[in-house]
């Protein structure tokens, strides 16, 4: 018997930069380039609604009850997650048409990574949904499969290309080819490293996917191509604020943030697609900033022991 509830942690993933992919076919649509995933993530609880209570079941999107940070909120990529998986409608309907929307399942995210600005948060949650609900609900799909599900879920909702494709993987992900698994390829930076990041705002990953996207994928395809010459992180950083200022999408503060990282001798760059900056070692801090502090993630997207959280 399947044990109703479960938890998954995945990695918050940081874009230095990419080039965009579509394709009719969400798996085979996806993005190629590079970032960092992040020892700081996404943490979602996936449960049957017994093991709420009946007061906290007012929510009921899509049949299911999603709360991020102990608040109802939305997640799109979520509630597909939970459709092709079976456990909840995602077209906003409840699972039996009339009866009072009793929802099948209460999905509750905690992020430490801000939403909106550049953390892949919707990726991560739409696989850490994936993972926790094939193990609550007994599903039997197999670790690809759920990458799959979750990127293809991401996809269609507009708020993300390669960002799950990273978060499985961890580490510092090269995206070679872009797609779900038997798809895309990736590839990583062998390193790792201390992480500082201060988020200015928000930035609409939907607007700018749903803009001319020609330039900004030539700019990112020249970064890779930089980046596979040499797979080194002073050259990823290098590349990526060389995409920031090709691709048009480099916002002042977050410009200012690089500069006086840079004058501090630091390396630093803006996360796509976010007003924030990423930096290496003590990059912010010595350039005077109150940064929050992570590591690179160095294994990907896990299911873990919900029992033993805080
Ligand atoms: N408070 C919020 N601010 C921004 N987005 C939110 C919020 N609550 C839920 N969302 C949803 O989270 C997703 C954020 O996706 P996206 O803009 O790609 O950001 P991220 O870089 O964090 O993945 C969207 O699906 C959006 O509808
Ligand atoms: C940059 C982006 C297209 C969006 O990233 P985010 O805003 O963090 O959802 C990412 O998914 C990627 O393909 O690299």
């Amino acid at each position: 018997m399947s044990r109703q509830r479960a938890t998954a942690f995945a990695p918050g993933h940081v874009t230095a930069f990419f080039s965009a992919h579509p394709n009719e076919r969400p798996a085979a649509a996806g993005s190629r380039g590079a970032g960092l995933t992040l020892s700081d993530g996404v943490t979602v609880r996936v449960s049957a609604p017994g093991e709420r209570a009946a007061s906290d079941l007012t929510a009921g999107l899509s049949g299911a009850v999603t709360t991020i940070d102990g608040e109802p909120g939305t997640i799109g990529a979520v509630d597909e997650v939970l459709a092709v998986l079976g456990v909840a409608a995602a077209d906003g309907s409840p699972p039996n048409a009339g009866a009072a929307s009793r929802p099948t399942v209460t999905v509750d995210v905690e992020t430490d990574i801000p939403i909106g600005a550049g953390f892949g948060v919707s990726g991560a949650a739409a696989l850490g949904t994936a993972l926790a609900a094939n193990e609550a609900f007994d599903r039997g799909r197999s670790e690809n499969e759920l990458i799959r599900i979750a990127h293809e879920a991401e996809v269609s909702r507009g708020t993300g290309l390669g960002d799950v494709v990273a978060q499985a993987r961890g580490g510092i992900p090269i995206r070679v080819e872009p797609g779900a698994p038997g798809f895309g390829a990736l590839d990583g930076v062998p390193s790792q490293a201390r992480v500082e990041y201060v988020t200015f705002g928000e930035l609409s990953t939907e607007a700018v996917l749903s803009g001319d996207t020609t330039a900004l994928s030539a700019a990112g395809e020249r970064a890779l191509d930089r980046l596979r010459e040499d797979p080194r992180l002073p050259t990823l950083m290098t590349a990526a604020r060389e995409f920031a200022a090709d691709a048009d999408l480099l916002v002042p503060e977050v410009a200012e943030a690089i500069d006086a990282v840079a004058d501090a001798t630091g390396e630093a760059a803006m996360a796509m697609l976010g007003r924030t900056v990423f930096a290496l070692g003590t990059g912010l801090s010595d350039a005077g900033y109150d940064p929050a502090v992570c590591q690179t993630h160095p294994s990907g997207a896990r299911l873990v022991d919900g029992e033993r959280e805080p």
